[in-house]
């Protein structure tokens, strides 16, 4: 459906050296299918975004959008439908004239906008402020008009920059669902921007995951949990982070050896290994592994936690400590009864283990459960 082919964007300003926001950018998206763009601030999601609506040109590389290049088109020959981050509604008009907007050029009946401008003012809840000027409105509830007047139209491709940003949680939670059910139902193809790993997970049927103008990884979020592509995404998305560990490596009988410290080792087997990941070890003195913090087990096992903080979350604990001088965190579903100071049993263990080359492309995964 939408195909980016190798797009670079480069800002040139008067006397500062360029900004390369996006670095050779491949990405394709599927007929019906809505995209998460995740990342932390400036690496690259809004320049990427307004690139494929064209409010802003490509430096190189292609986009093509079911099948018709569009890169060189101006934005309203591309059928691609924007809510801004910053709104950008027009302040004569009112809430209701401005969803309309793009409705008249369709050349609707005045029946059939009426009808779409009122469901898609109740899907978003401001059916009370259509007779309004945005000027009179909240950042929240122009944000809604923004993503009502993108949502209302008939096009190829939605995009959607920080859609609910300025929304309280509760209401955040409500649209998020109906957003979801309305683009399935109408077998959208939708992508939005977004630093929230929760809203991403939520909405969006695949994620892709950019830093430093970079696109990581482009997956599922249970791919992206398991199989990380590299050291940025294993540690960027999970929630308490993935616990990562530098390791001496030396290679023993039926595979290698990887210690922590005097107190703890790992024996990963040769098998368990492709080519790449043996010589990745092979080549290297010290390695990085990671671990989940729902994968280390508190109150069992060969490996002593010095317990720096531990709080009961309602539904799960969060133990922090120090294990053979690194800071681990370990997630349990049970209550564990330790203090700080205390030192308890953990285990770690060698299948769980992600293992990162030195370059800190991932070079094998931890088992999947
Ligand atoms: N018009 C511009 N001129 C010069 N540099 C720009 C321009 N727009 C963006 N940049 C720079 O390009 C980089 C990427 O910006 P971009 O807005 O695409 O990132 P982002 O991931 O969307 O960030 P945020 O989440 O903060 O919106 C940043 O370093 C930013 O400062």
């Amino acid at each position: 459906m939408l195909e980016i082919r190798n797009v670079d964007k480069l800002y040139h300003s008067r006397g500062k050296p360029p900004v390369h926001a996006v670095r050779a950018l491949d990405m394709a998206v599927k007929a019906g299918e809505i995209v998460a763009l995740l990342g932390s601030s400036g690496c690259g999601k809004t320049s990427t975004l307004r690139m494929i609506a064209g409010f802003e040109s490509v430096s190189s590389g292609s986009i093509a959008l079911a099948q018709r290049p569009i890169h060189e088109l101006p934005p309203a020959k591309r059928k691609v439908a924007m809510a801004f981050e910053g709104y950008s509604l027009y302040p004569p008009l009112t809430v209701r004239e401005n969803i309309a907007f793009a409705l008249k050029a369709q050349q609707l009946s005045r029946a059939e906008i009426a009808h779409r401008v009122d469901s898609i003012a109740r899907l978003v809840e401001i059916e009370d402020i259509l007779d309004h000027h945005p000027r009179a409105l909240s950042g929240g509830q122009q944000q809604r008009v923004s993503l009502a007047r993108a949502l209302v139209r008939d096009a190829d491709l939605y995009l959607l920059d920080e859609p609910m940003g300025q929304l309280e949680p509760q209401l955040r939670a409500v649209l998020r669902g109906r957003i979801k059910g309305l683009l399935a139902e109408r077998g959208m193809t939708a992508i939005f921007v977004t630093h929230d790993q929760t809203e991403a997970s939520a909405l969006a049927d695949r994620i892709a995951v950019m830093e430093d103008g970079v696109l990581q990884q482009f997956a599922s979020e249970k791919e992206l949990k398991n199989r990380p592509a590299n050291l940025f995404v294993a540690s960027f998305i999970g929630e308490p982070p993935m616990n990562l560990l530098e390791t001496n490596v030396a290679q023993e009988e039926g595979g290698f050896r990887l210690a922590v410290g005097a107190d703890v080792a790992f024996h990963i087997p040769r098998q368990t290994l492709d080519v790449t990941a043996q010589q990745a070890l092979v080549q290297a003195d010290r390695i990085k592994v990671g671990i989940r913090p729902q994968r280390i087990a508190i109150g069992t096992g060969e490996s002593r936690l010095r317990v720096v903080s531990n709080q009961w979350l309602g539904d799960q604990s969060h133990v922090a400590g120090e294990c053979a001088g690194h800071l681990l965190v370990a997630v349990t579903s049970s209550k564990v009864a330790a203090r700080p100071g205390d030192v308890v049993p953990c285990a770690l263990e060698a299948r769980h283990l992600h293992i990162f080359g030195a370059d800190g492309v991932c070079v094998r995964h931890a088992e999947a459960r």
